[in-house]
């Protein structure tokens, strides 16, 4: 008895002197990685293998970037776990990263192998010359005279959204703002992306929308894969292979079996006439085949590949549905608590359109809803933060960046600086008439990025978001409602800016 308890005893001491070393390796080379980078931008401290992450979660990641740039300035570095990062809120500053340093910083930081195949062949992701090739055949497919050819898709869309929410207004029934806002914008991601007819508005139990939303609904960091791969990122392809990654597999699988018919389809001529991104892409590909018959070039290197297809296709849909569906949630809750804005709205809608349909050219001379849109992304820009990688080590006005560490740059943080807006909490359209905008840092509106790595689907969201707040106005007005939270609690811990509950908004039809 006493022999199997003394036996216990030892077994017990071995595991615990075995742990204790594995912590103390672990712990030195940490320390070691961190050496590695020789950072001489100071920022708050950091502990072994958390780095300031435990500050991140306690506090928020916003308030510690308020905290950090009153503590450190505009540059400081920082760490959550194997993510080594400097933040950087000087404009001046990260023009030179966006533009004149370009070539050294033109690739996101990312963790390598964190995004299962085939989104790491997006234009999001992909790195060096890779991006480069994809972003040059992309660019074309969202030109004015490709976005044109869209409009009559959009415009279906926008009717049906405007027909629901008259539909609310007749049942004096509140309104979930982003569950329609979502519905129309995977509608028109659907048909612009893909050439599929989906009815998400009216039916949120499409795949489609089930699916897309299981993308952004889920927690990254409830999940046991994701802090593991934050905490060590070599650890990240591992993750995602046991489908323990940000992206859920089954939406992945659900989007790349779909795609990879519809591409079958075109390619045997099935409604190949479309103006869809998959044709464009496709068209592209081949237009791509043609030049180097032409030029006597045998280079494939050029051409898109079928992951790189399938790799922009589900791109597209993840990047279209959220962002402007949360821009248009955003933009109809300061509908609702800003009569004042909303009638001088529905004014320049009457005066400019009439009972026009609206369209590329006409929805461009609505210059104050401009105004009220980048207004609203600027107070609620869809993307929080992004970041950069420099690919070599480089000293830019007395800071140095070295290779393998991150530029982070927070949207929010930029866009709420009283020393870039006054009253920043205040909304306040005139901030962006053109003679307004002429006296701002180009740099101090950020929602779509800046230099050659910004939003290639800029326009896009724009004409749609434009064209949905149309028909909606014409048809509507948009009031606060018992549900209506004022002031509007935000989350701001994540990438993606999100309401801690849904947006809801009461509907009165228009005279
Ligand atoms: C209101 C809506 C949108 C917002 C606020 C938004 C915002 C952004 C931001 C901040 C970036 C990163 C830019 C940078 O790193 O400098 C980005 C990149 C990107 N966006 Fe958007 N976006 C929106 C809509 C769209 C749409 C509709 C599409 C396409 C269907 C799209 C496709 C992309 C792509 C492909 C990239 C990566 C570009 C690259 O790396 O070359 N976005 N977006």
């Amino acid at each position: 008895m006493s022999m199997g308890c003394c036996s216990l005893w030892t077994i017990f001491t071995w595991i615990f002197w075995s742990f204790l070393i594995f912590l103390l390796i672990l712990v030195i080379y940490d320390q070691l990685w961190c050496l590695s980078f020789g950072m001489t931008i100071p920022g708050p401290r950091q502990i072994p293998i958390f780095g300031n992450l435990i500050e991140v979660i306690r506090s928020g990641a916003y308030e510690s970037e308020l905290q950090n740039t009153k503590k450190y300035g505009r540059v400081y570095s920082v760490r959550a776990g194997g993510i080594y990062a400097i933040n950087v809120s000087d404009l001046d500053l990260l023009k030179k990263i966006f533009v004149k340093n370009f070539n050294n910083f033109s690739d996101r930081h990312g963790i390598e192998g964190s995004e299962p195949w085939p989104m790491n062949k997006s234009v999001l992701v992909l790195k060096g010359s890779d991006w480069t090739r994809v972003r040059k055949i992309m660019t074309p497919t969202f030109s004015s005279g490709k976005l044109k050819l869209m409009i009559p898709e959009i415009n279906r869309c926008g009717v049906v959204l405007a027909k629901i929410f008259q539909k609310n207004a007749q049942s004096k029934s509140s309104v979930d703002l982003k569950q329609l806002c979502g519905g129309f914008t995977m509608d028109v991601i659907a048909s612009t992306a893909f050439g599929i007819q989906t009815n998400s508005i009216e039916n949120p139990d499409d795949p489609f929308v089930s699916l897309a939303q299981k993308v952004f609904c889920s927690d990254a960091f409830a999940k046991s894969g994701v802090v593991l791969s934050v905490l060590f990122p070599r650890l990240a392809p591992l993750m995602t292979k046991l489908g323990l990654g940000y992206w859920p597999n089954d939406s992945v699988q659900f989007f790349v079996s779909r795609t990879k018919e519809i591409i079958e389809d075109r390619k045997k001529g099935i409604n190949s006439g479309r103006v869809d991104f998959i044709q464009l892409l496709l068209d592209a590909e081949e237009e791509m085949q043609e030049e180097n018959k032409e030029s006597g070039s045998h280079s494939s290197s050029k051409r898109l590949d079928m992951g790189e297809i399938l790799g922009q296709a589900f791109l597209f849909f993840i990047a279209g549905y959220d962002t402007t569906a949360t821009l248009l949630t955003f933009f109809l809750y300061v509908m609702a608590v800003h009569p004042e804005i909303q009638e001088k709205l529905t004014e320049e809608l009457d005066s400019v359109l009439g009972k026009e349909e609206p369209n590329y050219d006409n929805i461009h001379e609505l210059k104050y809803l401009e105004q009220v849109i980048s207004e609203t992304l600027r107070m609620y820009p869809p993307l929080l933060r992004m970041s950069r990688i420099p690919s070599e080590t480089v000293i830019i006005d007395g800071y140095k960046f070295p290779k393998g560490v991150g530029v982070l740059y927070s949207i929010y943080q930029i866009h709420h600086d009283p020393e870039y807006y006054h009253d920043p909490e205040e909304f306040m359209p005139d901030r962006f008439t053109p003679e307004a905008r002429a006296n701002a840092h180009p740099l101090s509106f950020l929602s779509f990025g800046y230099g050659p790595r910004n939003c290639i689907g800029m326009r896009l969201a724009l004409v749609e978001a434009k064209i949905a707040i149309v028909h909606i106005l014409r048809s509507v007005k948009i009031v606060p409602c018992l549900e209506t939270e004022i002031p509007l609690k935000v989350n701001l811990n994540g990438s993606i800016i999100r309401p801690f509950k849904p947006i809801k908004v009461g509907v009165e039809l228009r005279q």
